[in-house]
């Protein structure tokens, strides 16, 4: 099947008292991996719900490659979706769980049951399907599982039994809600470059739900993050990471966490910390205030080590592999930690009495207005890296 595009259009949705879709507009292309991301509780799993059909919007509508489909049933829809929980039939051997969506739709009455169907469906038919199986298992490497149980297989299998069901209904697009989060840190690592590969291979339209940012910023092409019932940015990883739109978006995505410090625009839009100028200035134009206090953001790699920089005071080293993280507090401002991220290899840089020296590139460094909004940053002096 062509891959298809899911449209989305004004859809809002409560439960009882509860907006949990404001207003969602959204273009998933044909054969996209997009992935809808946001903490729990964020509106997600409903949006991907009202998108297969299995829950109704109060607002708006849902087209799939141009049709409206907002009133169709789940089963006219030709989405195939994977839970989290995988969903198996634990008395049906794997071949028999893979074939479950072909023998609904392409038999009927009682031919659909495994057994029985072997007696009275039409042969072809049940070639047909058999031979779909098996491309199906050849796709995901689990041919040689097909005769066991659910029970038999290990999570990343069974994961995979999942997957191999949703692909031979050959569907207009997948959708994913969480599929990988029952898998141990490792197998999710696995099972990320797997999804990634079968997308490649399928070329299919792919809507994935997680609250994993590691998950959505390695596997998608473009994430739709979600605050409470809104999109808040629609963009690649990298625009997410690169240019957060919001304050909302910068604290969101990164980790560890993006640093944030409380800056003032003074006139002409030069930017102080702490009462200094520190060689960076705001854009003017355009923006709602153009002075008054903001937020700088600075992630973890952007931070380094200056002679002529900001004390701060080292709290904690944590090393990770090749990386070190280095969790620090600014006596000028004890409240605010800040992280720096090392090479595992450097030089920690603290003297005697645990105190080191920051500076910060000064070209990666972003500003959010006291609204919250991404301002432009223009680089005054040339800040050694
Ligand atoms: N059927 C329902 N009835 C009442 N409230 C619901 C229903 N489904 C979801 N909600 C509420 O709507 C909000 C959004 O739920 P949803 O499952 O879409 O969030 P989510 O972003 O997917 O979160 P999670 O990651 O925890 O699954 C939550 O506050 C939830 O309690």
């Amino acid at each position: 099947m062509t891959p298809q595009s899911l449209e989305l259009t004004g859809i809002g949705k409560g439960f009882g008292q509860t907006e949990v879709l404001r207003g969602i507009d959204l273009t998933v292309r044909p054969g996209e991996f997009l992935s809808l991301v946001g903490m729990s509780g964020c509106g997600k799993s409903t949006l991907l719900r009202i998108i297969a059909g299995l829950e109704t919007p109060d607002r708006g509508t849902v087209s799939i490659g141009g049709a409206d489909v907002t009133g169709a049933d789940p089963s006219d829809r030709n989405l195939a979706m994977v839970f989290q929980s995988y969903a198996l039939y634990p008395h049906m051997s794997v071949r028999e769980n893979i074939a479950t969506p072909l023998r609904m739709r392409r038999l009927s009455g009682w031919a659909r049951l495994p057994l029985v169907g072997r007696m009275i469906a039409g042969r072809a038919a049940l070639d047909d399907i058999d031979a779909a199986v098996e491309a199906a298992a050849g796709v995901l490497e689990i041919g040689a599982l097909l005769e066991r149980r659910p029970a038999e297989l290990s999570g990343g299998q069974r994961q995979r039994v999942a997957l191999a069901r949703a692909l031979v209904r050959d569907p207009a697009a997948f959708l994913m809600d969480e599929p990988l989060s029952n898998l141990d840190a490792k197998l999710r690592a696995h099972m990320r470059a797997e999804l990634s590969a079968l997308h490649r291979r399928l070329g299919a339209t792919f809507v994935y739900v997680t609250h994993d940012q590691i998950e959505a910023m390695t596997m998608s092409d473009r994430i739709a993050l979600m605050i409470e019932g809104r999109i808040e940015q629609l963009g690649t990883p990298d625009d997410l990471y690169r240019a957060p739109a919001t304050l909302r978006v910068a604290r969101f995505i990164g980790q560890p966490s993006i640093n944030l410090l409380p800056v003032e625009i003074g006139p002409a839009g030069r930017l102080s910390l702490f009462g200094l100028e520190i060689g960076l200035a705001a854009a003017l134009s355009g923006g709602a205030e153009t002075t008054g206090p903001a937020t700088l953001g600075l992630r973890p790699e952007d931070l380094h080590l200056r002679a002529d920089g900001l004390p701060a005071k080292v709290l904690r080293v944590e090393t990770h592999g090749a990386d070190r993280y280095v969790s620090c507090v600014l006596p000028r401002a004890p409240e605010l930690a800040l992280t720096l991220r090392q090479s595992a290899t450097d030089p920690l840089g603290a003297d005697a009495d645990g105190v080191l020296r920051l500076g910060f590139v000064a070209g990666r460094a972003h500003l959010f207005g006291a609204d919250g909004q991404r301002r432009t940053l223009h680089v005054l002096e040339r800040v050694a890296a």
